[in-house]
């Protein structure tokens, strides 16, 4: 694993609601609002590195020299449906971000991705790309979303968000594109026989939407 390409959001607070989240006990409602927050807190870690830029601001006092984030705009990129969980966290942060929706889900067999939606704003090769969704399992529907991206023309680093990744979708996911960073509030043991991440916390998008 690529460790420069991997930031492990190992904040205390971080851990601790990642905690909670994990527990089968959590109900809809707080595993919604526990998704949401962490984007949040791993948004910060994620938007770190932008570009900031000297302004003058008059304060009632004098003229102040301040720094305001500047450079490329930026997007947020949800993979649908438990990608859209972590998306206001990440506009909490970012209001003026524009969303990218990407609909895709696993096929139960094969673990292949299978895309069935995308919208994005018409300037997505000018943005910065930020792609949520909780899980990075065998990475396959992350690596679609990022071909995708770069079909559409998104050039430079595109980060990727996720709350919990298996080390093999880890490597995939750094395999097929070079100029990705994943930020992860955990790096679990690995899959089951199913593709599912262990420990894991099972299905992110039932748990969020309450389908099962
Ligand atoms: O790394 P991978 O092996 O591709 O697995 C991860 C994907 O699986 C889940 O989506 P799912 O197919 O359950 O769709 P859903 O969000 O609609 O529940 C998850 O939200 C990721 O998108
Ligand atoms: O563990 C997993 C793997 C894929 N998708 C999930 O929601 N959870
Ligand atoms: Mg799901």
């Amino acid at each position: 694993m690529d460790n420069s390409r991997v930031t492990l959001v190992d904040h205390p607070m971080v851990q601790h609601k990642l905690s909670i989240l994990r527990d089968k006990a959590t109900s809809c409602k707080q595993f919604r609002e526990l998704v949401r927050e962490l984007a949040l807190f791993e948004g910060y870690e994620a938007t770190r590195d932008l570009p900031l830029a000297d302004v003058d601001v008059e304060t009632p006092i004098c003229t102040a020299r301040c720094k305001q984030v500047s450079g490329k705009k930026l997007a947020v990129v949800p993979i649908l449906r438990a990608g859209l969980g972590m998306v206001d966290g990440v506009l909490d942060l970012i209001p003026a971000a524009r969303v990218g929706h990407l609909g895709m889900y696993r096929n139960e067999e094969t673990h292949e991705p299978v895309p069935y939606y995308d919208k994005m704003p018409e300037d997505i090769a000018n943005r910065t790309v930020l792609v949520v969704d909780p899980m990075l399992a065998t990475g396959g529907s992350i690596i679609s979303a990022v071909t995708y991206l770069r079909s559409r023309g998104v050039t430079g680093e595109i980060k990727l968000m996720v709350l919990v990744a298996a080390p093999e979708g880890i490597d995939a996911v750094l395999a097929a594109d070079d100029n990705v960073h994943i930020y992860t509030c955990a790096i679990d043991e690995g899959l089951n026989s199913a593709a599912y991440i262990v420990p894991g916390l099972g299905d992110a998008g039932d748990r969020i939407f309450g389908t099962k």
